[in-house]
């Protein structure tokens, strides 16, 4: 025998009791044993309440609402049942028992009240007809079905709204009833009946308890809970996408996750069945195929020991500490009882064992009156100064990572902090039961979303990994990393587990924010179709309110004003790579807290690209420090572009030409002055400075430019380019000077010492700059240890792919790190 139950949602419309007419046939067809509740159809116990408020009001429109709801079921049995006698006859019953509900509510209009018991009977006109119309369906389509109300064998005692079941009477009538009944016994669920024939009901999950009472008194071989989802998952679907069936869980867990508001299943309806072991499965009627999950003595075979992630939305935590309550036995027990007496249900307790404080969690609309109940309770103590006055935090919520096997697993508390620490996600409180079937930690209500995604992935996507990607500028190299990532993300997929979602991108007319993630295939679509102007506060604004896990903001301009938010940025635990040198080449102070900023969150801040663009300089002079070794000297070819430059100026083209094409190549700054005036060699030479530990801002740095006069004074790119131009003899002339000693030219930063300059120079065959070419940079450290001979970092340092790429690695460097 094996007991179904269909309620709410699924029974909302007759083409879902279609559906469930037809599972229902393939059972018959498959030869088992079986009975089947049903609630009352989708929404109907509501309008029964409202009804019978209304009538009880003396407002006489509870017969709109009655004549609502008697249409809806003659409805439904025209379009459920053939014409003919049976449709007939069904609906004769219905309009006979529904002719009773309406004298019921006539009885409450006059006498102004519904009571208790008035309601139950009221209530049970519900699944009184639903069911009754399904059975009658049943039978139109050739199954055996008999009506069978709950009353005649479910017995409770007088508690109306929430009676008491007893059960020997109930299995005992639920065993005599089926010997003597053998067709296919269609239950309504959720009421029952008291001594004296009484109806009552079963409180909230009625239906699901009917159903394991008549499992675990028919010793069912199987509960199955027929619903509108696909069985209980990892975590609630609509916070976290990538939640999934839990295929498997005990008793024990799915109590847990339904405490959590997993409102699949209402944990007293398993009581009954956890007496008698018998398993219970919570399928879905869109997708009856679907295995769904179980619920039995068998955990999951699954290698985590978390089964599931829960949260409870809203609670306030009150802390009651001071000395007065250190080694002072009786002091919980007389909070907790002042609390009981107040009507306030405890959700949460911790205490540490310094004995100072217990703090408690409780619904927000009882901080109020714990605080009060506390306070009164140590009055005395509070007077004296020994306890302190109540704390109450309020906006909080609760998460919680659920798992019978988790006790025997070290290292799972870990990754749970782990999980919310790298998304700066704050424990406020936590609580762990010995039996460690859950852990549970109090966070900032603000975060309960990023922190159901960072540990759902932390615990059932350890293979899999998103990104959230906040790209600001999508220029040269902005659009260069997106190419370049949509080509890889198959294989950032299968080899790294690694998702990169872009979901905020702005240029400097638009912006657009995906929470969904934008499609990568049809960025600049999607962007330029964007209604939103660009705005950077708002952006930014936008990245922090999404609130996503494993958040990344990506920098590709070169405007001086964005660092400005980084601060702002880390500090809202967001890692930042960035190509843009203007925060690390600002104030020395400014430097020092984007970095310390980024250790106190736990995320990252990158700018490899900063020096030799995608070559690794930052990266090698930060290993050579760790590892000890003491930085002698820096000397560097540190511009792509000048390098471009002087390698090709052999008096063959004019000075300008040259400069155009390097800034045609995408080796310049959006702005080429930037590079021509050595300002940008000047940023490079201080951010490596920086990086070995001095203290130096940008005035330290001697330049010294090589720029004819009035150069640096004109007023825009293209005035800039008519200048050099009109000056091509002056740089013909550099040029001869140095070809006539056999040298060439080379703009070189040094660094030695706490001594930086960056300046022009003329220099032969035997220093190392001389032989480079293209775009080539190259990077001498000279160290204690690479002392003789010195580490030489050489290669293109300037160009889209080369910087893109490295912003690239350094956004999956920031991925592994917040894995
Ligand atoms: N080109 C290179 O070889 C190279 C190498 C290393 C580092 N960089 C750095 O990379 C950055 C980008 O260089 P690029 O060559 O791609 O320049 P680019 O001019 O092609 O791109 C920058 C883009 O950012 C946009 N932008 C500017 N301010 C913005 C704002 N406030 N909001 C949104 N968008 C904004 C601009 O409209 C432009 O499209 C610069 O900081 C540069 O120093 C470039
Ligand atoms: N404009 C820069 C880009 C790399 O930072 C250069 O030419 O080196
Ligand atoms: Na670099």
């Amino acid at each position: 025998m094996k007991v179904l139950k269909f309620g709410g949602s699924s029974v909302g419309k007759p083409e879902r009791i279609r559906g469930i007419v037809s599972i229902l046939k393939n059972y018959y067809a498959s030869g088992d044993h079986f009975t089947v509740v049903f609630s009352a159809f989708g929404g109907v116990t509501d309008s029964l309440i409202e009804m019978s408020s209304l009538a009880a009001a003396g407002d006489d429109r509870y017969g709109e609402a009655f004549q609502a709801f008697a249409k809806r079921h003659q409805d439904a049995i025209s379009e459920l049942l053939p014409e003919g006698s049976l449709r007939t006859e069904t609906a004769t019953q219905i309009r006979k028992s529904h002719e009773v509900l309406k004298n019921l509510l006539y009885g409450v209009f006059l006498v102004r009240e519904a009571s208790a018991r008035t309601m139950d009977y009221v209530l049970s006109f519900g699944e009184r007809s639903s069911s009754y119309i399904i059975t009658q369906t049943l039978k139109s389509v050739g199954i055996p079905a008999e009506f069978l109300d709950a009353r005649k064998v479910i017995r409770t005692d007088k508690k109306f709204g929430g009676a008491t079941v007893n059960f020997d009477k109930t299995y005992a009538a639920v065993r005599k009833y089926y010997s003597e009944h053998t067709d296919i016994q269609i239950v309504t669920g959720f009421i029952a009946s008291a001594k004296g024939g009484l109806t009552t009901t079963l409180g909230r999950g009625g239906s699901d308890y009917t159903a394991s009472l008549l499992g675990a008194g028919l010793d069912a071989q199987a509960i199955e809970i027929w619903t509108d989802v696909s069985g209980v998952l990892t975590a609630d679907p609509r916070r976290v996408k990538k939640a999934f069936t839990i295929p498997k869980m005990t008793y024990a867990e799915a109590m847990e996750m339904s405490h959590f508001g997993a409102k699949v299943i209402y944990p007293p309806t398993l009581m009954p069945a956890l007496h008698k072991r018998i398993p219970l499965y919570i399928k879905n009627t869109f997708e009856p195929d679907f295995p769904g999950t179980k619920v039995s003595e068998e955990s999951s075979d699954g290698n985590t020991a978390v089964r599931g992630i829960s949260s409870i939305n809203s609670v306030a935590l009150l802390t009651v500490s001071g000395s007065g309550l250190f080694g002072v036995p009786g002091t919980s027990a007389r909070l907790f009882n002042s609390l009981a007496q107040s009507g306030i249900n405890i959700i949460l307790i911790t205490q540490g064992s310094s004995e100072h404080a217990i703090s408690f969690a409780v619904k927000p609309d009882d901080a109020d009156g714990a605080r009060r109940a506390a306070e009164e309770v140590f009055a005395y103590e509070i007077d004296r100064g020994v306890v302190n006055p109540v704390k109450v935090e309020r906006e909080l919520s609760i998460v919680a990572i659920i798992g019978e096997n988790m006790r025997e697993q070290p290292g799972i508390s870990g990754r749970l902090f782990q999980a919310l620490g790298k998304n700066g996600i704050n424990a406020v409180a936590i609580a762990q039961g010995s039996s460690e079937l859950n852990v549970s930690v109090v966070i900032p209500k603000e975060d309960e979303n990023k922190a159901l995604n960072a540990l759902h992935e932390a615990f059932f996507l350890s293979d899999s990994k998103t990104l959230h990607l906040f790209i600001v500028g999508v220029g040269l190299i902005g659009s260069t990393l997106l190419e370049q990532v949509k080509k890889q993300n198959a294989y950032l997929r299968e080899r790294l587990g690694m998702e990169l979602k872009i979901v905020g991108m702005s240029n400097s007319r638009k912006m657009l924010v995906d929470v969904d993630g934008i499609d990568i295939e049809n960025w600049q679509e999607a962007l330029n179709n964007s209604g939103t102007d660009a705005d950077l506060a708002v952006f930014v604004g936008r990245m922090r309110d999404a609130n996503l896990s494993n958040s990344i903001f990506v920098d590709n301009t070169a405007d001086d004003k964005i660092a400005n938010y980084y601060e702002g940025i880390l500090d809202e635990s967001i890692s930042i790579s960035t190509p843009n040198k203007v925060s690390t080449s600002s104030s020395y102070a400014q430097y020092l807290r984007l970095k310390a900023l980024a250790t106190k969150r736990g995320v990252q801040f990158r700018y490899e690209t900063n020096v030799g663009a995608g070559l690794p300089v930052i990266s090698t002079l930060r290993d050579l420090m760790d590892s000890g070794d003491r930085i002698r000297k820096i000397e560097g070819v540190l511009s792509g572009s000048l390098s471009y430059i002087f390698n090709n100026f052999d008096g063959t083209k004019p000075f300008d030409a040259i400069v155009m094409d390097a800034k045609q190549k995408g080796f310049t700054e959006p702005d080429p002055r930037v590079d021509l005036s050595g300002k940008d060699v000047g940023r490079k030479i201080l951010i490596l400075a920086r990086e070995t530990g001095i203290p130096m801002e940008s005035e330290d740095v001697s330049l010294v430019g090589f720029l004819p006069e009035g150069a640096m004074e004109a007023a825009s790119v293209a005035d800039f380019f008519s200048i050099l131009k009109e000056k091509r003899t002056y740089f013909q002339e550099l040029y001869a000077a140095a070809a006539t000693e056999g040298k060439v030219l080379r703009m070189i930063a040094t660094l030695e010492g706490d001594q930086a300059s960056v300046g022009v120079q003329a220099i032969g065959p035997q220093n190392p700059f001389f032989g480079l070419s293209g775009s080539d940079n190259m990077i001498v450290f000279t160290t204690d240890r690479y002392g003789e001979r010195p580490l030489v970092v050489r290669g293109p340092g300037a160009g889209a792919e080369v910087t893109a790429a490295g912003v690239f690695a350094e956004i999956i460097k920031i991925g592994k790190f917040l894995s």
